[in-house]
C-alpha cells in the first residue's frame, strides 16, 4: 500500500466478471497486443518499476497504472518455465520475435503460443528466449502454457489451468508481500483469472486488450481510471472528515474538526502528487511508444512498397500466364481440331475399312468353301497318294542303291577335280611364265619396231629418196566422146612402171609421122587404177613421216590432169559423206596416222598432230585455215604470212593457222574450211584453184613413254599449179603473169632437185616461196619427196603431157642423199 498500487488481491475482486477460463482460440487472442495481433511482454527486468509495455498500452486506455516495486532482477534469473500439465507438456511456441522497446528503454521479448482447438492442448510445450541477446540482465521468468504450473505458486490454478498462457514471472522484492516473492506478468485474462484463482499471488499485471479491456473487472473504467484503486485511495483517506455544526463557544470541537480535515487534506494532497508522478511516467512511455509506432509504421510501409512490387510481379506474371494459357486454350483448340479431322479420317478409313473387311469376309468364306472343297479333293487325292508313296518307297529303296552309285562316281569325280586344281595351278604358273614371256615379247617387239623403222627407212632409201609415180588419169566428160585413139600406151610389164607417149605430126609433105616417147617411172598408175591402189604405194611414205622423217608428197602437172583429184578426191575437197573409195591422198593418209597412232600407243607411243594449209598465189602466201577469209582481218593476217626458220632449223611461217587434229574428223573439216577459203578467192580470179599451189602441212610428234624415243616427222602434200607452157596457153595480161610466176616456181623447183641431184654445195631454195616453203622437206639427204606427175590422156594434151612427163623424168633421175630420221 505504500506505493499507491492496488494489491493484486483487488484485481481479483470482482472474478465472476471474467466469465470462467476463456480459452484463446486464436494467437492474436492470447497475445493481446494493441491491434489485437501481437502479444507484447515486457521483460520489465532492469528497471522493473517501470509501466510494462503492454500493460502501458492497457493503462492508456483504460487510465489505469501498474505500478511495480522497483526491483533488479539478476541475468542469471532467466529461466523458462513451460507451462502446461503437469506431465511437463505444454504448448507449442510457434513464433517469437524481438520487438523494439515499446517503453523506449528497454528490449521487448515477445513470445508467441498457439494452440490447437479450444481446450486442446498442443502436445508438446516449448519456450525459448528470442533475442536473448537484447534481455536485460536481469533474472526473467517466461512461462508458457497454463498457468498452475508447478512453478506456479502452489494453489495457483489447480483444477482450473486454462489451456493456454504466457507468463512472466519475475523474482522481485516482495513490496507486494507475495509469498514466493516472484511477480507476474501474464497474457491473457486466463493467467489472469488463473491468477486470480491463487490469492497467494500478488503483483499481478495483465496484458492485451482482451483482457485488459474485454476482460476488465468491475471497478476498472474505460477511461483507465481505476475506481478500485481510486477506492483504496479512499479507504486509505477515509471518509472525509464530518464537519458538524457546532455551536460558536465550542471552540474546541471545531478545532478538532479543523484538524480532522485539514489531516484529510494532507492526506489527499500526498495522494494526488502521487498520481502525478505516474502520470508524468505515463506520458514518457506514451512518447516511446508513439517513437516506436513511427518506426513499425515505416517498416510497414516498405513492406507495402515491396508487397506493391511483388504484386506488380505478379500481374505481370499473370498475363504471362494468361497469354500462355491462352495460347495453350488455341493449340489445344487446333489439336482438338486436328484430333476431331483425324477421327473423321480415321472413322471414314475404317468405314471403308469395314467395308473391305465385310467384302474381305465375304471372300474369304467362299475361298473357305472353296477351301473345303479343295480339301475334300485333297484328302481323296492323299489317300491316291498314299498308295503311290508306298510305291515310291520302294522306288527310293532302289533311288537309294542307284544313289550309292553315284555317290562311288562323286568321289572318283572328286579325284579328277582335284587332279584337275592341281593342273590348273600349274596351268596358272605356266599363264604367269607366259605373262613374263610377253613381257620379254614385248620388249622384243619395240625393239623390232625400232628395227622395223629402221629397214623400212632402208626399203625407201633403196627405192629412192626422190620418187616419181605416174598417173594417167580417165577421160572424162566429153573427152570420151571426142577422143578415140589415146597417146598413151602402157607396155606390159610385172613392174608397171612404164608409160609411152605418141605424138602424131605431119611432116611438110603432109605425111603423117608418129614418134613414141618411152618414159619409165617408180610406178605408173594406168586411168583404171583405183585411189585405193595409188594410196597403198603412198602408205610407206605415210609411215616414215610417223617414223620421224620429213615426207613430201606433190602432184605435177597440166590443168586439169587429175592433181586435186589424186591429193584430195573429187572436185568438192568437202570429203562429208563421201565414199571412201574415191578419198584422196591427204584424208587417206591422215586416217592411216590415226589407226597407226593407235597401234602404236600399245607400244608406248604418243602423237600429237597439228595441221596448216595454205597456198601460194603470184608468189604470195595464203591461210586457208584462216576463220574466215572473207573477213578485212583475215586478209590483213595473211598478208603478214612470211617464211622463217626457227631455233631448231625447221623452216615455219608466221602467223599461219596451225590447228590442232586430234580426229579424222577434224581433217575433213580442215579441207573444208581450206575449200571455202579457196572458192572465196576463186570469185576474184578466175580458175584459182588451177593458178596456185595448195600446201597441206602435218607435223606429227611423238613420244614413247617406255622407251623414252621421240620422233618429229612432217608431212607435206601439195598439190601444184597447172603446168602449161606459157606458149600453148597463150595467156595475157594477169593470166600470163599467173602463168609466168607458176613457171618460175616449177621451174625454181625443176633447179633445186637438179641441183640436190648434182650435189650442188648451194641449193636455190629461196628463189620461189615454194622451194623455199619446202626446203626442209627437199634437204639434201634428210627427206623422202614423191612426185606424181599426172597425165591427161586426150590427144589434144599430148603435147603438155609429153613436157610434164618429161619433166619428171628430169626429177626421177635425181638421187637424193640418205633420209636423216629427226629424232627430238
Ligand atoms: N583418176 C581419176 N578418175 C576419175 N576422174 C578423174 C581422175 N583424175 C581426175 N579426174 C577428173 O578430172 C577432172 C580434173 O581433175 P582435177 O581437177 O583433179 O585436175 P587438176 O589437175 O587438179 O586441175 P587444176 O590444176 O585445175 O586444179 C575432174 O573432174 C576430176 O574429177
Amino acid at each position: 500500500m505504500t506505493t499507491g498500487i492496488r494489491p493484486p488481491g483487488s484485481m481479483l475482486k470482482q472474478p465472476s466478471k471474467l466469465g470462467g477460463l476463456r480459452p484463446p482460440t486464436s494467437l492474436a487472442a492470447l497475445v493481446g497486443t494493441a491491434n489485437g495481433k501481437r502479444k507484447l511482454a515486457d521483460d520489465g527486468a532492469e528497471t522493473y518499476n517501470r509501466p510494462l509495455s503492454a500493460a502501458s498500452q492497457s493503462s492508456q486506455r483504460s487510465g489505469r497504472q501498474i505500478k511495480a516495486p522497483v526491483s533488479k532482477a539478476p541475468a542469471s534469473d532467466v529461466e523458462t518455465i513451460h507451462a502446461g500439465r503437469r506431465s511437463s507438456q505444454g504448448f507449442k511456441v510457434m513464433h517469437k520475435q524481438e520487438n523494439r522497446p515499446v517503453d523506449g528503454s528497454l528490449p521487448v521479448f515477445v513470445a508467441g503460443a498457439k494452440v490447437g482447438a479450444a481446450g486442446r492442448v498442443a502436445p508438446r510445450n516449448e519456450a525459448k528466449v528470442g533475442a536473448a541477446r537484447r534481455l536485460p540482465a536481469s533474472r526473467t521468468v517466461v512461462t508458457k502454457g497454463r498457468a498452475g504450473m508447478t512453478n506456479a505458486p502452489s494453489g495457483a490454478v489447480k483444477g482450473s489451468q486454462p489451456p493456454h498462457a504466457s507468463i512472466k514471472r519475475r523474482r522481485i522484492d516482495a513490496p507486494f508481500g507475495s509469498d514466493d516473492g516472484i511477480n507476474f506478468i501474464t497474457t491473457g485474462g486466463i493467467a489472469k483469472a488463473a491468477l486470480r484463482a491463487s490469492p497467494s499471488v500478488k503483483g499481478v499485471s495483465t496484458i492485451g486488450n482482451e483482457v485488459m479491456g474485454k476482460g476488465l473487472g468491475a471497478g476498472e473504467n474505460e477511461d483507465g481510471s481505476d475506481s478500485d484503486s481510486d477506492d483504496g485511495d479512499n479507504d486509505e483517506l477515509g471518509p472525509p472528515p464530518v464537519m458538524r455544526a457546532r455551536p460558536d463557544s465550542d471552540i474546541k470541537g471545531r478545532l478538532k474538526d479543523l484538524e480532522a480535515w485539514s489531516a484529510y487534506m494532507i492526506k489527499k494532497h500526498q495522494t494526488t502528487r502521487k498520481t502525478k508522478k505516474l502520470l508524468s511516467v505515463k506520458l514518457e512511455h506514451n512518447s516511446t511508444q508513439v517513437t516506436q509506432l513511427e518506426y513499425d509504421k515505416k517498416i510497414l510501409e516498405a513492406r507495402i512498397q515491396e508487397a506493391e512490387k511483388q504484386a506488380v510481379t505478379l500481374q505481370e506474371s499473370h498475363a504471362e500466364h494468361l497469354r500462355k494459357l491462352q495460347e495453350e486454350k488455341k493449340r489445344h483448340e487446333d489439336e482438338a481440331d486436328e484430333l476431331r479431322r483425324q477421327f473423321s479420317r480415321q472413322t471414314e478409313k475404317m468405314e471403308d475399312d469395314y467395308r473391305l473387311l465385310k467384302k474381305a469376309s465375304r471372300e474369304l468364306q467362299e475361298s473357305l468353301d472353296a477351301a473345303k472343297a479343295s480339301l475334300r479333293a485333297k484328302r481323296d487325292e492323299c489317300v491316291r497318294l498314299e498308295g503311290t508313296i508306298s510305291k515310291q518307297a520302294s522306288d527310293q529303296l532302289e533311288l537309294e542303291s542307284n544313289c550309292r552309285g553315284l555317290r562311288a562316281k562323286l568321289e572318283h569325280l572328286e579325284d579328277v577335280g582335284n587332279e584337275r586344281e592341281i593342273r590348273i595351278v600349274e596351268l596358272e604358273e605356266g599363264v604367269t611364265s607366259r605373262d613374263h614371256t610377253i613381257d620379254i615379247l614385248e620388249s622384243k617387239l619395240r625393239n623390232e619396231e625400232s628395227m622395223r623403222r629402221k629397214l623400212h627407212n632402208t626399203i625407201q632409201e633403196l627405192k629412192g629418196n626422190i620418187r616419181v609415180f605416174c598417173r594417167v588419169r580417165p577421160l572424162v566428160g566429153e573427152e570420151k566422146a571426142a577422143s578415140s585413139l589415146l597417146p598413151l600406151s602402157f607396155p606390159d610389164c610385172d613392174d608397171q612402171n612404164e608409160v609411152e607417149l605418141m605424138q602424131s605430126s605431119e611432116n611438110a609433105l603432109g605425111k603423117s609421122t608418129s614418134k613414141t616417147f618411152p618414159f619409165k617411172f617408180d610406178r605408173v598408175f594406168t586411168p583404171e587404177s583405183s585411189q585405193n591402189m595409188v594410196f597403198d604405194e603412198v602408205s610407206q611414205l605415210i609411215q616414215s613421216a610417223l617414223d620421224g622423217y620429213p615426207v613430201c608428197i606433190f602432184a605435177y602437172g597440166q590443168t586439169g590432169s587429175g592433181k586435186t583429184h589424186t591429193m584430195q578426191g573429187p572436185d568438192s575437197i568437202s570429203t562429208s559423206g563421201m565414199d571412201d573409195e574415191i578419198l584422196g591422198i591427204i584424208p587417206r593418209a591422215v586416217k592411216q596416222i590415226y589407226e597407226n597412232t593407235s597401234k602404236l600407243a600399245e607400244r608406248g607411243w604418243e602423237y600429237t598432230l597439228e595441221g596448216q594449209f595454205l597456198e601460194i598465189y603470184n608468189e604470195t602466201l595464203q591461210d586457208l585455215l584462216a576463220p574466215s577469209a572473207r573477213s578485212t582481218q583475215a586478209s590483213d593476217k595473211q598478208s603478214k604470212l612470211e617464211i622463217y626458220q626457227d631455233s631448231e632449223g625447221h623452216t615455219r611461217v608466221k602467223n599461219l593457222t596451225m590447228v590442232t587434229v586430234d580426229s579424222a574428223e577434224r581433217v575433213n573439216w580442215l579441207l573444208a574450211r581450206a575449200a571455202d577459203n579457196r572458192t572465196v578467192a576463186a570469185t576474184n580470179c578466175n580458175e584459182r584453184s588451177s593458178r596456185s599451189h595448195s600446201v597441206f602441212t602435218l607435223f606429227l610428234r611423238g613420244k614413247n613413254t617406255l622407251t623414252g624415243e621421240s620422233s618429229t616427222g612432217v608431212l607435206n602434200l601439195i598439190d601444184l599449179a597447172g603446168s602449161e607452157r606459157l606458149s600453148s596457153s597463150g595467156s595475157s595480161g594477169d593470166r600470163l603473169k599467173e602463168t609466168q610466176a607458176i613457171n618460175k616456181s616449177l621451174a625454181c623447183l625443176g633447179d633445186v632437185i637438179a641441183a640436190l641431184a648434182k650435189g650442188s654445195r648451194h641449193i636455190p631454195y629461196r628463189n620461189s616461196k615454194l622451194t623455199h616453203l619446202l626446203q626442209e622437206s627437199l634437204g639434201a639427204g634428210n627427206s623422202k619427196t614423191l612426185m606424181f606427175v599426172c597425165v591427161n590422156p586426150s590427144p589434144a594434151s599430148t603435147q603438155e603431157s609429153l613436157c610434164s612427163l618429161q619433166f619428171a623424168t628430169k626429177v626421177n633421175s635425181c638421187q637424193i642423199g640418205t633420209a636423216r630420221r629427226q629424232a627430238a
